[in-house]
């Protein structure tokens, strides 16, 4: 009975159905619809990127469509180059909402929604604890896989001046 109750819970729900109907097209934008066409010859990997600091409306010259394709992301403050990540990140992939932008709202609340995007820095102070230690750890994830670029700048915050040798790094060494 307990196992039927759950489908009922699971399928009759309307926020479940969206919550499904969601999961089920990333699935299939992840797995299913990257598998129908042949994968297209790879770009070469590109160069790195010189460590440089961004506002909110520099990072997003940086969503897949410019000349070099560059997908940049912005997670909890720090700015990665997720470019080997274009299956997920690029125009057409699954995240390719978060190209460009600062991911942390989408990420910490767990939600595509275009509410998670917007136009002036986000700060995050609504969100509670728990969404906070999500958004962090997402953090660590994006530090493990992608190449640290420098910091998304908040209103009125000066860049830092790197030296010319600096440029983007797998961890954040140079910075803490
Ligand atoms: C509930 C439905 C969802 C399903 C079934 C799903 C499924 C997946 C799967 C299978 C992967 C790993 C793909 C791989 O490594 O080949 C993945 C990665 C990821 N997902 Fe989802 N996802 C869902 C929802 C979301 C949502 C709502 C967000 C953000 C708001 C999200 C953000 C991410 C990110 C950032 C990655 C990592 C991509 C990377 O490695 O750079 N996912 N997801």
């Amino acid at each position: 009975m307990a196992v039927e109750e759950l489908l009922r819970e699971l399928f009759f729900n309307p926020i479940n159905l969206v919550l499904l109907s969601v999961c089920g097209f990333l699935v299939y934008k992840i797995f299913v619809g990257s598998r129908r066409k042949p994968d297209p010859p790879r770009d070469p990997p590109l160069p790195k990127m010189k460590k440089r600091d961004f506002t909110l409306q520099e990072l997003k010259e940086y969503d897949g469509t410019g000349p070099d394709k560059r997908v940049l992301v912005a997670v909890n403050g720090k700015v990665f180059d997720v470019s080997r990540g274009r299956r997920f990140y690029g125009p057409g992939g699954p995240y390719g909402v978060f190209a460009g932008h600062d991911a942390s709202r989408a990420l910490a609340t767990f939600s595509l929604d275009k509410d998670s995007f917007k136009d002036e820095y986000d700060d995050l102070a609504d969100l509670d604890k728990e969404s906070l230690d999500g958004v962090r750890e997402w953090e660590m994830q994006f530090m493990e896989k992608y190449d640290y670029v420098g910091k998304l700048l908040k209103p009125g915050e000066e860049p830092t001046e790197y030296s010319d040798d600096e440029s983007a790094t797998d961890t954040e060494k140079k910075d803490n």
